[in-house]
């Protein structure tokens, strides 16, 4: 073994997990639809600091039926699902479009905390995706507005001298469209509540349902 794959090893070796003061959690007690307990552990995250807490990963397939995944931010959890915005014309935009379906995941480490959110995937439709542009930061619109997300970039200068454009579109009109800018939403058909514990016996909540309708409840090992 060589000396860098030692010392790469030694070094993860020392890392830790759940080796920090983890809440209690009383499934017993959780709310009925998994949207109230999402919320309410979204807002213990930002109360217990975890860093950057609306970002999540999300895992869509390929015409292939191959997984893909990257990370991305919430835009919004009501009734409907979990929100998120990108270009349709991006790799996972071009994948929900041939395959509606997606997976969620949001991790918690400051409170040992997973959750998972599994279902199915529809564009919210112009005006709202608009909005959602609309209200979001100067820096988000000229992203939004570089586009051609997931292309192959032939030369860094090319970003810059786009992107410089699109900051200043998005400084001058604030209103602009992006033919490309969706929002979608994640229709849930499932979520998972994973508390982490340090002896390792871990809660793990389900909810499931069939359709629109109440929720069903079971604990998993772990
Ligand atoms: C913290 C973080 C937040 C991100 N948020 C978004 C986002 O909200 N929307 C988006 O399209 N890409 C976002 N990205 C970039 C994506 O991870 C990804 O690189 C990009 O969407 C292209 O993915 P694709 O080629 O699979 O379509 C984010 C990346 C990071 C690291």
């Amino acid at each position: 073994m060589s000396d860098t794959q030692k010392s790469f090893r030694a070094l993860l070796h020392a890392q830790r997990v759940w080796d920090v003061p983890l809440p209690r959690f009383d499934a017993s007690a959780a709310p009925a639809d998994p949207l109230d307990l999402f919320r309410a552990w979204f807002a213990e995250a930002v109360a217990a600091g975890q860093i950057e807490p609306h970002t999540m990963t999300l895992a869509t397939v390929d015409a292939e039926g191959r997984p893909d995944a990257r990370t991305l931010m919430l835009h919004d959890a009501d009734e409907r699902g979990w929100h998120f915005g990108t270009h349709t014309t991006s790799e996972k935009g071009r994948q929900l479009a041939a395959r509606p379906h997606a997976a969620l995941t949001f991790y918690w480490p400051a409170q040992g905390r997973q959750v998972r959110v599994r279902g199915t995937v529809t564009p919210v439709g112009r005006a709202e995706s608009r909005a959602d542009l609309r209200a979001r930061s100067t820096g988000a619109l000229a992203a939004a507005l570089t586009g051609t997300q997931s292309e192959v970039l032939p030369s860094r200068d090319e970003l810059v001298r786009a992107s410089e454009e699109a900051w200043e579109r998005a400084r001058a009109e604030p209103d602009t469209e992006v033919e490309t800018w969706s929002r979608y939403v994640v229709e849930p058909h499932e979520a998972e509540f994973f508390q982490g514990d340090a002896e390792r016996r871990h809660v793990r909540l389900r909810y499931r349902r069939e359709a629109v309708g109440p929720w069903t409840r079971e604990l998993l090992w772990p």
